[in-house]
């Protein structure tokens, strides 16, 4: 395995659980961590990982960062993630609020939020992770010609993001209120939310932002 010297660094639970322990430590050391130098993109609240495993193998030429808060989702992600050979995705427990210990300015290439939790009542508008808050994060470690891509269901939290994006000063990209039959379903890869809420019928909102 490559960087074994960069301090505190990958931490394999047995004998194949990408899992990364201490990421604070590797802040800033992303890339010599993944002992190349190529874009790393990022899911928040990447719950049972089926998404980033199917990024992962489709594109080894990215670097791939899960993030979740609880170590009970997490484990389902460990357990799809040990069955794969590729190594460029690393998981980690974390909450997201502290992203910042985590990441240095102009680290991350992108970043999946996708069926974030709505967080419904208003004084918890800011822990929803495409609140202004939220963005103000981002903007400290994404590079400049970096996006943060969100998928949801759930109407009120996309309107709310889309307002928050404009307030942060942020730019939007793209957006659709119903992916699956925009011009963007096309390579879309469903996360485990998606395939549930499409399978019912919702549309499924997406919009892109970048500053
Ligand atoms: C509704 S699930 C969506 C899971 C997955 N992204 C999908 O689309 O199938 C939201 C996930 O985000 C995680 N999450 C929520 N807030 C978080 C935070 N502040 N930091 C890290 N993970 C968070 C939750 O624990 C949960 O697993």
């Amino acid at each position: 395995m490559r960087l074994r010297n960069v301090t505190g660094s990958r931490e394999v639970i047995a004998s194949n659980e990408y899992v990364v322990h201490d990421p604070e430590n590797l802040k800033g050391k992303w890339n010599e961590f993944f002992g190349n130098d190529n874009p790393i993109h990022i899911e928040i609240g990447m719950g049972k990982g089926k998404f980033l495993v199917q990024l992962a193998l489709a594109n080894p030429d990215i670097n791939y960062i899960g993030i979740e808060k609880y170590s009970s989702v997490l484990i389902r992600a460990v357990e799809k993630r040990k069955e794969m050979e590729f190594n460029n995705l690393w998981l980690i427990r974390f909450d997201a609020e502290y992203i910042n210990d985590i990441f240095d300015e102009n680290e991350i290439d992108r970043i999946y939020l996708n069926f974030s939790d709505p967080w419904p009542k208003d004084r918890h508008a800011k822990r929803r992770l495409t609140s202004k808050e939220f963005l103000a994060r981002y903007d400290k470690f994404l590079k400049s010609d970096g996006e943060v891509i969100f998928k949801t269901d759930n109407r009120v939290l996309f309107d709310f993001s889309l307002e928050q994006v404009e307030i942060a000063g942020w730019k939007l990209r793209n957006y659709t209120y119903d992916l699956h039959h925009s011009e963007y379903a096309i390579g879309n890869v469903k996360t485990e939310y998606e395939e549930k809420f499409s399978s019912m019928g919702n549309p499924i909102h997406r919009l892109v932002a970048y500053r």
